[in-house]
């Protein structure tokens, strides 16, 4: 597998698949929304589109990073957004790295959003789909983020096939500028456990696949099927 690994600002044309990654902590509290029911996630383009599309539905979540602000029901933290009961809900996220990396591979024909606690399924697809080169969106401080690369480097070696000892690449995401913010609370609405969370490797078994829907990029929960059934796995969207 070719891997490329880019920053947002370096991406120039549309890849045919890319694994948009954020650790810290987009796609990891993606990843727990799924798990407390969401149906699915709205990956918005602006704190004003969000609360444009919440006034059309109210039902909706918004959530948004940094501090909590009116108008928002939830913050970018996977702790504060573990207990919450999602079931059935849109989320629409807006974040400062994640989901504006998303946005910008929309034209992308696949693209998957992820972080290490959906590594290995994220891996999984591009093993079973066969893709021959793969761009990584390593999203946070314009493509130098060791939390993000460290993952995107990790999936990289997984999806080729090759075994990868995770403790190496967890260490270096442990160590980066982002853990320490968040660690020393720095980053406004988070939660003293967001790094562990973050960092919790393969703590959900579907990968997340983000798709234009009616003009929006909307991220559903993906599991392939497995060679017993053939078919997905109870819960979990096999749109791709
Ligand atoms: O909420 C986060 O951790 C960051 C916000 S910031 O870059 O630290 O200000 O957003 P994300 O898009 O999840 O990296
Ligand atoms: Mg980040």
């Amino acid at each position: 597998m070719d891997a490329r690994f880019l920053g947002i600002p370096e991406l120039t044309e549309a890849p045919s698949a890319a694994v948009v990654v954020d650790v810290m902590r987009a796609f990891t509290v993606a990843a727990w929304a799924f798990a407390r029911g969401a149906e699915k996630i709205v990956l918005a383009e602006s704190l004003d589109e969000v609360l444009a599309l919440k006034a059309r539905r109210p039902d909706w979540v918004a959530l948004k990073d940094g501090p909590p602000a009116p108008g928002f029901d939830a913050v970018n933290s996977p702790a504060l957004l573990r207990s919450a009961d999602l079931g059935g809900r849109t989320v629409v996220q807006k974040t400062t790295a994640g989901t504006v990396g998303a946005l910008a591979v929309k034209d992308a024909s696949l693209v998957l959003c992820a972080g290490f606690v959906v590594a290995e399924a994220t891996a999984r697809v591009l093993r079973e789909r066969g893709c021959g080169s793969v761009t990584f969106v390593v999203t946070g401080e314009d493509g130098r983020a060791d939390e993000d690369l460290a993952c995107a480097e990790y999936i990289a070696r997984r999806a080729s096939g090759a075994a990868a000892d995770a403790a190496g690449f967890l260490r270096r995401a442990a160590g980066s500028r982002a853990a320490a913010e968040l660690a020393e609370g720095v980053r406004e609405g988070s939660h003293p456990d967001d790094v562990a969370l973050c960092l919790e490797l393969d703590r959900f078994p579907f990968a997340m696949v983000a798709a234009l829907e009616d003009s929006h990029m909307v991220l559903r929960p993906f599991d392939m099927p497995s060679a017993a059934d053939g078919v997905p796995s109870a819960g979990s969207s096999s749109r791709m």
